[in-house]
């Protein structure tokens, strides 16, 4: 199995490396969590999950066959900056940002033939169940890029979507289960307003969205067809649908994720700075 150096410790990193070490596929000591000054946080990473840490480019070079670019759009150039000089064809690197273009990390290594893959998985990789659609650059090889693809499944579902489809993954799955996580919150308010306790209200709320999404991939039928079959007339759910029509609840989920595309692109007008980092470094 391959070592994975990770630049950055927050909560995607943390999310891929619970999920890689929850596998039992991917060793804890093949891990290397670095980031930028937290060293309380490097050491809780430590402890939870058996992973090395550091923050000498030297070591984090050492141990890394694939490194993995975990930092928020703004810092990335920062943080590449030490591994300018020694990533090279055989050192991958997986951007998992929001909005950064493949081309921009490539042209970050003018002399260099890097090798970038450039993926958006969600927080849900912590039970092995994350959506991580991903875009390969120029330099990535066939070899390459199946084992990139495999350390991802180990972590949930992937699919290998053209770049220009990114921006639009971010927005959908990405961003997807903090929706969700919102939906499931008012269901919760909603529970308690009519007399559930708290925590069954969760059960019963996370059981429920469970088993719809379960019913959803395993069934050829869409989800209108499938809420329709809930639905009787006169019933519970036609009172309630009425509710959520009114008041526009599929405009506002198509409002919110057209913005959360836009805001991926936004990120990705970091290109502009890379290449301006890239003139004052050279
Ligand atoms: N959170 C999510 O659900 C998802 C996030 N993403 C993407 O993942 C990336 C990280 O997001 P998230 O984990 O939420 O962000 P966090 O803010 O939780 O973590 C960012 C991490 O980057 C570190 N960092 C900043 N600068 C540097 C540097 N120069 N060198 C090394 N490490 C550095 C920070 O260190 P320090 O704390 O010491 O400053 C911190 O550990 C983003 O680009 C985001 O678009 C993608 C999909 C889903
Ligand atoms: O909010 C963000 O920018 C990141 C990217 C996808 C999910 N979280």
């Amino acid at each position: 199995m391959v070592n994975i150096s990770i630049l950055g410790g927050g909560s995607m990193a943390e999310a891929l490396t619970a999920g890689w070490v929850r596998s039992g596929k991917v060793p804890s000591g093949n891990i290397l969590a670095s980031n930028r000054s937290n060293d309380l946080r490097l050491k809780e990473l430590e402890e939870t999950y058996g992973i090395k840490t550091s923050r000498s480019p030297e070591k984090i070079y050492d141990h890394g066959d694939i490194f993995i670019l975990a930092c928020k759009p703004k810092d990335w150039q920062k943080a590449l900056a030490p591994f300018k000089n020694f990533l090279n064809p055989d050192t991958p690197l997986v951007s998992v940002m929001a909005g950064v273009t493949i081309n921009s990390m490539e042209d970050f290594f003018p002399e260099t033939q890097v090798p970038v893959m450039r993926t958006i998985p969600n927080t849900s990789a912590v039970v092995n169940a994350s959506m991580t659609p991903y875009a390969a650059g120029k330099w990535v090889t066939a070899d390459q890029k199946t084992s990139i693809n495999h350390l991802f499944q180990l972590v949930g579902d992937t699919a290998e979507v053209p770049e220009q489809s990114m921006d639009a993954m971010t927005a959908l799955t990405g961003t997807g289960p903090a929706y969700i996580y919102y939906l499931m919150e008012s269901m919760e308010l909603a529970a308690e307003e009519i007399g559930i306790d708290k925590k069954l209200a969760r059960h019963l709320v996370s059981q429920t969205l469970l088993g719809a999404g379960l019913r959803v991939q395993e069934n050829d039928l869409s989800p209108s067809i499938l809420y329709q079959q809930i639905m009787s007339p006169g019933g519970t759910t036609e009172a309630g649908f009425k509710v959520l029509k009114e008041q526009g609840m599929q405009d506002i989920m198509i409002n919110c994720i057209h913005r959360a595309f836009e805001r991926s692109k936004e990120l990705g007008g970091s290109e502009t700075n890379a290449l301006a980092f890239n003139k004052n470094h050279l």
